[in-house]
């Protein structure tokens, strides 16, 4: 397998010949780094072969500079000789120390000089090949210079030496896949110019694993949530939205549940310590309705009605609390409205039963409907929702009159109750001055959910449980 790195080098390169890494980066328009690291792979498969070229440059030290502009020791002892002969310490003091000292120890070594009795005599005019050296080094960093006297300069610390290393290197052969040059990506120019044409295509290697893409979904309960309320949209409902927060007036009282009801002991509700003011005349009606029936033609339940219990506040046990108020705001019919929401009741934990849990509500109120249009409306529902089977079960609720139980037939768990519905009873109605007939239901969606993801623990739905949410489609339906 070769990178693109490698694939590109080769094809930009001819084979035979000799490239550095800055020609062959200019040529190929990849970076130098690139061209090392393709190059050195490729000589690893045998597609090319390095050659580091190693070679040295000198440059003047600023003692070798100062020579080559005043004249080495020696030529300035020379030319002083040349007028005959001097003794050491003349010429020291002419010179320094220093400077006589290295001049003759150079001149002896040539044999151009006598020393005889502290004086010093020319006897052979030297040649300095040395100074030549200096000059050409000064104008050609990597001149070619004779060993020894390279050598000789190093050892005076007149040049100093610097070594290079070059990496060059030679394509040997080019392997098929580069002869062939097949297209990896197809791009617009390459479809605008028509280059594609006569070429092969790389093949998309299917079987090489890739890493798992986890997209951002939404929650397959809300997904479910979201698929309801469109049905109900779709079938011309509206939409409501009422506060987690209710009066017991609305949550109960309103809907006739007698103020002794089990279901409004402490132990069912959560209660606030917190109550609101009721007055007026809908309130009035309900307590007499509750009372003596008022003017429904019921008998009501009797006994004193507490405004007082009426009053507290209550986490809404069901959304109906929501579809009665909105109808006491609305009694003119035609009205067709639903609700998707939270509600609370004290229960304990398991996995069928939460504290909270969603409800979807809704009602029809209109002149001219009945019964058989409430188990139409529901069946429809659940047909949309893709539960085939659909039965309902005689069931009881102090605010209608019929009450039934709708139930789905789930492969391998039996009929599945799925909460509340009916007709609201005159004394509900009448009190809040609603006119016509109300279809009503509230289900527990959360249990609808649960038969449709296949689970058997309410909780799981409430849980961020990752592997789960990974392993469902991003997508669905
Ligand atoms: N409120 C009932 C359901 C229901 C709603 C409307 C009419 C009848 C029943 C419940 O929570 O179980």
């Amino acid at each position: 397998m070769l990178s693109p790195f490698e694939i590109k080098l080769l094809r930009s390169l001819e084979e035979g010949k000799e490239y550095t890494i800055d020609a062959a980066a200019e040529i190929s328009g990849m970076k130098k780094d690139a061209v090392i690291k393709a190059a050195y792979l490729l000589a690893e498969k045998g597609y090319v072969k390095i050659h580091e070229r190693v070679w040295k440059e000198y440059e003047l030290t600023d003692e070798g500079l100062k020579y080559l502009t005043e004249g080495l020791p020696e030529e300035k002892i020379v030319s002083e000789l040349r007028d005959g002969k001097r003794s050491i310490k003349e010429l020291e003091e002419k010179f320094g120390k220093k400077l006589v000292g290295i001049a003759l120890g150079n001149l002896r070594k040539k044999g151009a000089i006598k020393i005889e009795d502290g004086y010093v005599e020319l006897v052979k005019e030297p040649d300095f090949p040395e100074k030549v050296a200096l000059e050409k080094i000064y104008a050609d960093r990597s001149a070619k210079v004779d060993e020894r006297l390279l050598k000789e300069l190093k050892k005076r610390k007149l040049i100093k030496e610097e070594e290079f290393k070059e990496i060059a290197f030679t394509i040997t052969s080019k392997p098929d896949v580069v002869l062939k040059e097949k297209i990896a990506d197809i791009t617009p120019e390459l479809l605008l110019s028509g280059d594609w044409k006569g070429k092969e295509f790389l093949e998309y290697d299917v079987t090489i694993p890739s890493k798992e893409i986890f997209t951002a979904k939404v929650h397959p309960y809300e997904r479910i949530i979201r698929e309801c309320r469109k049905i109900f949209l779709e079938m011309g409902f509206t939409e409501i939205k009422g506060h987690y927060v209710q009066p017991a007036f609305w949550n109960f009282d309103a809907l006739f549940q007698p103020q002794d009801h089990p279901a409004r002991e402490m132990q069912d509700t959560f209660y606030l310590d917190r109550y609101v003011d009721l007055e007026g005349e809908v309130v009035e009606r309900v307590k007499l309705t509750h009372e003596n029936g008022w003017r429904t033609g019921s008998k009501g339940w009797g006994g004193k009605w507490s405004l007082d219990k009426a009053r507290q506040l209550v986490l809404r046990t069901h959304t109906t609390a929501i579809t009665i108020h909105y109808l006491a705001l609305n009694p003119e019919p035609p009205v067709k409205a639903f609700c998707i929401d939270r509600v609370y009741r004290r229960e304990t934990i398991d996995a069928t039963h939460l504290p909270e849990f969603d409800q979807l509500e809704g009602v029809v109120l209109d002149r001219d409907v009945g019964f058989a249009d409430l188990l139409g409306l529901l069946r429809e529902f659940f047909h949309k929702m893709g539960f085939e089977d659909v039965r309902f079960r005689p069931g009881y609720f102090p605010y209608t009159e019929p009450s039934v139980e709708p139930e789905v037939y789930v492969e391998g768990l039996g009929w599945v109750e799925l909460g509340g519905a009916g007709i609201f009873r005159k004394e509900v109605t009448e009190p809040l001055g609603i006119k016509g007939k109300v279809l009503a239901w509230g289900l527990g969606i959360g249990r609808l959910a649960m038969l449709r993801l296949g689970m058997k623990d309410l909780r799981r739905l409430y849980l961020p449980e990752l592997g789960w949410l990974r392993s469902l489609p991003a997508i669905k339906r």
